[in-house]
């Protein structure tokens, strides 16, 4: 069972020697923060918070990182983890006691927080996975061009509500993606209409120009025009204004279903924080380890 207190006498300093090592990351490059938010995401969507997203492939078994999915994952989120997992092991009482699933737990809550999100308690005691299968990751990640249906279910799959998939959304309020993921809204959405009427038409230019037909394929752009490097609710308010980058995030304004919601996280930043917060928290619990089904790895990136 998870719990906030799990490393109280296994390694008192955790949380604040985790804090330093993302802290000194997140003076290198803001990259961390998006990056890590994300890697968190992709982790307990597959095999559950484990840390199975982390492990490198091998001469016999190609790991979840390499699925196509997980290709864009940041580099900066991996060697945020693997940083503060340094800064654990230099403290001889905390050595090979704190699970890269935990540490990557942390690492997330202290990202958000750097960037002005909400700062929130992190339950802690989960062990890290056996296994990093590439074909593990297939029909597990939601897709950009998902509609509501499609986000519900596989959140559902999960113990995740709506609210819940909403509040998770929230995470685009950060980061980068690459022009591949959109190109269908900006120039061949349906026969005889180029462009998605859900889109907003001056973002949709202003999309046209930063990637353009055949842009190369490395380019990468904001995916909250306003506020790119704040964790705030900016999403939302885009969202009314047919600002949402992909399909998955314009649809949740689209939808009648979704729409009262993201009207009332956009119009409330509090509401929306203690949304992602308890969201956040159940993503966390997504398909625990214990000691019977996994271990505490020395390197996070190796089985
Ligand atoms: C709801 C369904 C979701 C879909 C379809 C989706 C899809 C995507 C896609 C396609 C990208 C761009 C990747 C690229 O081209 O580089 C992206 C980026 C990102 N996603 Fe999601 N995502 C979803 C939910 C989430 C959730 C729940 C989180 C975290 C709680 C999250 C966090 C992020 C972050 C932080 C980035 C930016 C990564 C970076 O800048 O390195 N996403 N997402
Ligand atoms: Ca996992
Ligand atoms: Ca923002």
């Amino acid at each position: 069972q998870l719990s906030t207190n799990h490393y109280a006498n296994i390694c008192p300093n955790l949380e604040s020697i985790v804090r330093t090592a993302v802290r000194n990351k997140f003076q290198q490059t803001f990259v961390t923060v998006p990056g890590t938010l994300r890697l968190f995401f992709h982790d307990c969507l597959v095999q559950g918070c484990d840390a199975s997203v982390m492990i490198q492939s091998t001469g016999n078994n190609q790991a979840e990182k390499d699925h196509p999915d997980n290709l864009s994952l940041a580099g900066d989120g991996f060697d945020t983890v693997i940083k503060a997992k340094a800064a654990v092991d230099a403290v001889p009482q905390c050595r090979n006691k704190v699970s890269c699933a935990d540490i990557l737990a942390l690492a997330t809550r202290e990202v958000v927080s750097l960037a002005g999100g909400p700062f929130y308690q992190v339950e802690l005691g989960r062990f890290d996975g056996l296994v990093s299968r590439a074909s593990d990751v297939n029909g597990r990640l939601p897709q950009p061009n998902f509609d509501l249906n499609q986000l519900n279910s596989l959140f559902a799959s999960h113990g995740l509500t709506q609210t819940d998939m909403i509040a998770l959304s929230g995470a685009h309020t950060l980061g980068f993606s690459h022009c591949n993921r959109f190109s269908n809204r900006i120039y061949n959405f349906s026969p005889g209409r180029p462009v998605d009427p859900t889109l907003n038409p001056g973002y949709a230019s202003q999309l046209q120009g930063m990637c353009p037909r055949n842009v190369n394929p490395l380019i990468a752009i904001n995916m909250d025009p306003t506020t790119p490097r704040t964790f705030d609710n900016a999403y939302y308010q885009n969202l009314q204004q047919g600002k949402g980058l992909f399909t998955s995030d314009q649809i949740l304004f689209t939808d009648p279903r979704s729409r009262p919601t993201v009207n009332s996280f956009a119009s409330n930043k509090n509401v929306f924080n203690a949304n992602f917060v308890t969201a956040m928290t159940k993503l966390g619990r997504v398909g625990v380890k214990t000691a019977r089904n996994g271990k505490i790895r020395s390197d996070c990136s190796v089985l």
